[in-house]
């Protein structure tokens, strides 16, 4: 690199003036200050030496005047190249000392260098010489606020040496030390001053003040006094400031630049445990509950397709309200209304159900006192053409044909299922043993079959069905025809269906296809998807919102934090970038959660309903994308808030 003779520091009729303040904090200030230099700077309070530190930093910018820093024009520099400068060129120690508290003395000691993006294993090495200089490694695992106010300033001084800086600027390195820490930072400026580095002090300090080469006084924003430069010593060329990036944009750069913002989200995720976790959760349970929906509607419209799907096309179903007792005494009637409709063109046969009121029934197997099986059994009455319409065999062969009366009386066929919960034996490939009886509301009534009920009678999985006798007494009762169709016909049919049963009030007959029915239950089943996913969007409204809250409050307890970062060089973009991360991660982590969570909720749903779980390969890309997008959405604002931080200020409060 060349090296010119320039001065470090060199500021030409420099005035900073604020808003409300009639008095400029900085009138037309003047001074050069060599390369090698010590220098302090005293003055009474409000005199201006705080501003003239934050110009010379970069931290703020001049009303009006020049400011060469190293031989180039600053105060026209642009942002970035600012951040650069402070980052590679000035290290910083502030009067409050401005130590992450919750992070270790090394890596507090690495920041610096963390933002030149320098290394993991050089970082590390500086940071340890850095602190090795300073009489703190014996601390060097420790977590920052457990240090004493003298270590915390020699941990300060650490971090302003570990990135190599041209110039040191010290706004009252001893402002908070008792005499002993005040001497050994003394004596370790000087020794920094040895090695060449160019020292800038602001101090109310004698001590400080007398070790310095130059003393310069301060009055109303003016040199006062100034006891004059001292002669350059053997370190005293400077090489050109640091303005560009220093690293490169390769692959391996970006992956460094990516590992170290995911680390100090993490870290800082960590250091907020509590908060972290119940922004977790909040994710969590908008995102179980969306994912949730997605899977219980899929798994819902499953069963009812696969239920009735078979059916669709050549079922009409015939609801004929609830008969009160009619079904005997009207039975000639409910004859004549099915031979009609059995007469329809495209008609292949009709049938009755029956079904009984569960209140109205009580079915026991050994007699008729004792405990009801614990799974509610259902009961139905019709005759052997109702197993011919629904097309389900009976074991053995032709037993649904004992239902139509005649000598065999009470009789009973019941699903395998009902049978298994009342302690009958199914396992004989001829039917029922002889002699197999239930009692039905008080009545003896012979078991002379077996059917298993198929998708298209789902109600009759666990029921039982009996000759028209056994239910003679029972009120309660929806009555119901079955009507298979030729294929492709139940809507032509089902329009016909009333008149023929009905002629004199067809309006009384409401008739479904199952076609029908399968748009309903599927809507119905839409319906509630719907609605479960309204209220996840708004629970994850309302989590985005807790997210965007907690992070807000965050940007505001770390303001200290930012300003540091910002002041020893980070971007906005860089600031930016970490706040959004920690949203990004909050979101994603919550989202993988709310994923499982909303899987085990359909698992445990369908397995208590009985049905088969249908779990989209999609469910924990869903989970994950809308945590993270949510995260990320959350946190824009509050991590622009945290980017637009002005360093100059932040760092006074
Ligand atoms: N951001 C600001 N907005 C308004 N006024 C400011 C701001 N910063 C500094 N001032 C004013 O500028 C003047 C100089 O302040 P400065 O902090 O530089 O003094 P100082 O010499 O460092 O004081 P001290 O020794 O008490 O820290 C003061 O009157 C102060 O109120």
């Amino acid at each position: 690199m060349s090296e010119e003779l320039i001065p470090a520091i060199h500021l030409e009729s420099i005035s900073r003036s604020f808003p409300g303040n009639d008095q400029p904090a900085l009138h037309k200030l003047s001074l050069k200050i060599e390369a090698g230099e010590f220098v302090a700077i005293i003055g009474p309070s409000g005199s201006g030496k705080s501003t003239l530190m934050n110009v010379l930093g970069l931290l703020d910018h001049p009303s009006s005047g020049k400011y060469w820093l190293f031989g180039q024009e600053s105060t026209a520099t642009a942002e970035s190249s600012r951040n650069r400068i402070r980052a590679h060129s000035i290290g910083f120690i502030f009067q409050a000392s401005h130590i992450l508290g919750d992070d270790s003395v090394l890596s507090n000691a690495a920041m610096g260098l963390r933002t030149q993006s320098v290394s993991m294993n050089d970082r590390t090495q500086a940071a340890l010489d850095a602190i090795d200089r300073l009489g703190l490694a014996h601390r060097v695992g420790a977590t920052a606020k457990t240090l004493s106010g003298g270590e915390r300033q020699r941990l300060a001084i650490a971090r302003a040496v570990a990135t190599g800086p041209q110039i040191i600027l010290a706004d009252e390195p001893t402002g908070n030390l008792d005499s002993v820490n005040s001497a050994k930072v003394v004596s370790h400026l000087r020794m920094l001053k040895s090695t060449g580095s160019t020292i800038v002090v602001i101090t109310h300090d004698p001590q400080v003040a007398a070790a310095a080469d130059r003393q310069i006084e301060i009055l109303d924003g003016q040199i006062v006094y100034d006891s004059g430069g001292s002669a350059r010593n053997s370190h005293s060329l400077v090489s050109p400031l640091q303005t560009e990036p220093l690293h490169d944009r390769s692959m391996r750069s970006l992956l460094r630049i990516a590992a170290d913002d995911a680390g100090d989200a993490i870290s800082s995720l960590a250091i907020r445990g509590l908060r972290s976790l119940l922004l977790v959760l909040a994710f969590a349970i908008g995102v179980g509950g969306l994912v949730a929906s997605v899977a219980l509607s899929e798994t819902t419209s499953n069963q009812v397709s696969s239920a009735i799907k078979g059916a669709a096309l050549d079922e009409v179903k015939v609801n004929l309200g609830d008969a009160e007792g009619q079904l005997f005494d009207q039975r000639e009637q409910l004859d004549l209304g099915m031979d009609r409709i059995s007469d329809l063109p495209h008609v292949r046969g009709v049938a009755f159900l029956g079904e009984i009121s569960p209140t109205e029934a009580k079915i026991t197997r050994l007699s008729p006192t004792e405990t009801e099986p614990d799974r509610a059994i259902s009961l139905a009455t019709s005759s052997s053409s109702y197993f011919d319409v629904v097309g389900i065999d009976t074991t053995p062969l032709r037993a649904s044909v004992l239902l139509d009366g005649g000598k065999s009386g009470s009789i009973a066929i019941v699903s395998k299922e009902a049978a298994e919960e009342l302690g009958i034996d199914t396992s004989g490939v001829g039917g029922p043993p002889a002699g197999i009886s239930l009692w039905i509301n008080g009545q003896l009534v012979q078991v002379v079959g077996y059917f298993s009920p198929d998708d298209r009678t789902p109600e009759l999985q666990v029921s039982v069905i009996v000759s028209p006798e056994v239910v003679a007494g029972i009120d309660q009762m929806r009555l119901s025809l079955v009507v298979r169709t030729e294929e492709g016909f139940p809507s032509t049919v089902s329009k016909a269906v009333p008149f023929a049963f009905s002629p004199a009030s067809p309006g009384s007959v409401s008739v479904q296809t199952v076609a029908d029915l399968q748009d309903l239950r599927v809507n119905v089943a839409n319906d509630l998807g719907t609605f479960i996913a309204v209220l996840s969007i708004v629970l994850i409204l309302l989590a985005a919102i807790s997210a965007a809250t907690a992070m807000y409050l965050t940007v505001q307890s770390r303001s200290s934090e930012i300003a540091l970062r910002r002041a020893i060089g980070a971007s906005r973009s860089l600031i930016f970038r970490l706040f959004l991360l920690e949203g990004l991660m909050v979101g994603s982590i919550g989202g993988l959660l709310g994923g499982a969570i909303g899987t085990l909720f359909t698992l445990v749903i369908s397995a208590s309903s009985g049905w088969t779980p249908v779990l989209p390969p999609t469910l924990t890309g869903i989970g994950l994308s809308v945590g993270a997008v949510t995260g990320v959405v959350s946190s824009i604002y509050p991590a622009w808030l945290a980017s637009r931080k002005d360093p100059a200020n932040a760092i006074r409060s």
